[in-house]
């Protein structure tokens, strides 16, 4: 199988680059923009069976414990839209989108899962992709309101760019923080990385 991994840092695949140094290996760098600048200038010149988008990620949901890997099937974007006051109105609302435009079903960047995905045996969760890390209480509130489990920067992006090229692909997530009021120090971005590489290490293995 022709398999791409992509992450948006060296730094949270570094265990993975060092085990499997002849990977094919895409390196983004961090959001939205770079992200699928870098992806879709790889996929125009190169086919893959799948694409695995490795990173980190916050969790809404304290029922997940830190360091859990997960597999992200469904994203949207967090602060696509416009502020009126106190109100947020997301691309949809304002009419710019329509929920159901392609590649986009219900408001969500939904991953067509096929057998492809039958060996990523890790709880499903929906994405919610911010270019602001979530850092304050009223921030949090609303963006809990869009009923999201985990947060990122990229995801939206790299399902946007694989559903528009066709080319199947799996988002796959360590939880290295809770979405809360801004403390880095409850942080386990290590834990979060070993994990993560963990399973990309098993999971290419046998792929
Ligand atoms: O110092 C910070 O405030 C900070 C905020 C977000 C991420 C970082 C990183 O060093 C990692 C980059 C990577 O992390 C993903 N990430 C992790 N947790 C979250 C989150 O709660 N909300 C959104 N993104 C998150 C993100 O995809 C970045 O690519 C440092």
């Amino acid at each position: 199988m022709k398999l791409l991994v992509v992450a948006a840092t060296a730094a949270e695949i570094a265990p993975f680059l060092a085990q499997c140094p002849d990977a094919d290996v895409l390196i983004t760098g961090v959001g939205m923009v770079a992200t699928t600048y870098a992806l879709t200038r790889r996929l125009a010149t190169t086919r893959y069976d799948l694409v695995i988008q490795a990173g980190v990620g916050g969790s809404f949901d304290e029922s997940i414990p830190l360091g859990e890997v997960v597999f992200v099937t469904a994203d949207t974007y967090g602060d696509l839209g416009a502020e009126d006051h106190d109100e947020y109105i997301d691309i949809y609302g304002l009419g710019l989108l329509g929920r159901n435009d392609h590649p986009h079903t219900e408001g969500m960047l939904r991953n067509p899962l096929s057998a492809m995905h039958s060996g990523i045996s890790l709880r499903q969760v929906s994405g919610l992709t911010v270019n602001t890390v979530s850092g304050n209480a009223t921030t949090i509130a609303r963006r809990r309101t869009q009923g999201c489990q985990v947060e990122s920067m990229e995801g939206a992006a790299f399902h946007y760019v694989c559903l528009q090229e066709g080319v199947p692909f799996a988002q796959v997530r360590a939880i290295s923080n809770y979405v809360i009021p801004r403390d880095k120090s409850q942080w386990k971005m290590k834990d979060a990385i070993i994990a993560l590489n963990n399973w990309l290490i098993e999971y290419t293995r046998t792929a």
